[in-house]
């Protein structure tokens, strides 16, 4: 876990202000700030239907919230989906979103499409520039594989894998952009106790590169551990936010979710 600092000194790499989100008349997000400070794992929790994929697709660009601003690094901004790596930004979907017809390797250089600098016609050519650009992307690609153990895996199709292979090819893609803030959404879903140790591991090696995590995840024990900090939202409301002992002490969390959920 990162080692606790004067967070409130520095500037956020994420920070939501006063986000509400509503569906008709449904109120799914209602005023929910939350800071998530470089080299750190925020994690979102809350019973189902609490508002943690509504608050992941705001953070995505796939919602547009009716009241409230979204700052990375400190500027304002309105993402697309197809516009987060340009704001240093990447996801893993909850379902695992593997191309079925690509290998492991051409799945994770997906994750590099918004970092081409040849043009359409330098690649139809296989001009120098594309052919090296080209290059530089699977040896990314490589390396992301072989930290996560998984290289092995690079020639062969996703289909073929299991589960937890696939679902660290997921993540390879999304980290091989080098970004600045991760978005795992229920990234322990569909895996075994000794995966999601594994899964842990990696999660918490992620920050030392000052890469910031927001990790939405319905996994008590893995949120527990993983975290520097957890906001828990409640019927679209933050009802406690704070160190994972501060949270889990919190009664007000004991009362809408662990004594529910996690007893
Ligand atoms: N596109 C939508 N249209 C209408 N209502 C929606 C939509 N998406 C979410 N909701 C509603 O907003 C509320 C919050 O849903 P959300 O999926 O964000 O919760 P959640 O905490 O992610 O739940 P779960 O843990 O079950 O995935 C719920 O009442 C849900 O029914």
């Amino acid at each position: 876990m990162a080692p606790q600092t004067d967070q409130s000194a520095s500037t956020p790499r994420l920070s939501l202000r006063d986000i509400t989100v509503r569906f008709g008349g449904l109120t799914a997000l209602e005023s929910v700030s939350v800071d998530v400070h470089p080299g750190t794992v925020v994690g979102i929790m809350g019973p189902n239907g609490a508002g943690k994929t509504t608050l992941f697709n705001v953070v995505c660009g796939i919602y547009r919230p009716s009241i409230g601003t979204m700052a990375v690094d400190g500027t304002v901004v309105r993402p697309h989906p197809h516009t987060l790596t340009k704001h240093g930004i990447a996801r893993t979907l909850q379902g695992l979103g593997l191309f079925a017809g690509q290998s492991v390797l051409d799945n994770v250089v997906a994750g590099l499409q918004h970092d081409t600098r040849h043009t359409f016609v330098e690649e139809l050519l296989s001009l120098p520039r594309a052919v090296r650009d080209e290059r530089e992307k699977k040896d990314r690609a490589m390396a992301i594989l072989e930290k996560l153990n998984v290289a092995a895996f690079a020639a062969a199709a996703p289909d073929t894998l299991p589960y937890a292979i696939r679902k660290k090819v997921s993540i390879a893609r999304a980290l091989v952009s080098n970004p600045s803030l991760l978005l795992l959404d229920e990234p322990a879903g569909g895996l075994g106790h000794d995966e999601i140790d594994e899964l842990a591991q990696l999660i918490r090696e992620i920050p030392q590169s000052g890469c910031a995590v927001v990790l939405v995840e319905h996994h008590v024990d893995l949120v527990m551990s993983v975290c520097d900090r957890i906001a828990v939202l409640d019927f679209g409301k933050l009802i406690a936010e704070g160190t994972p002992e501060q949270v889990s002490a919190d009664p007000a969390v004991t009362d809408a979710y662990l004594g529910v959920d996690a007893a």
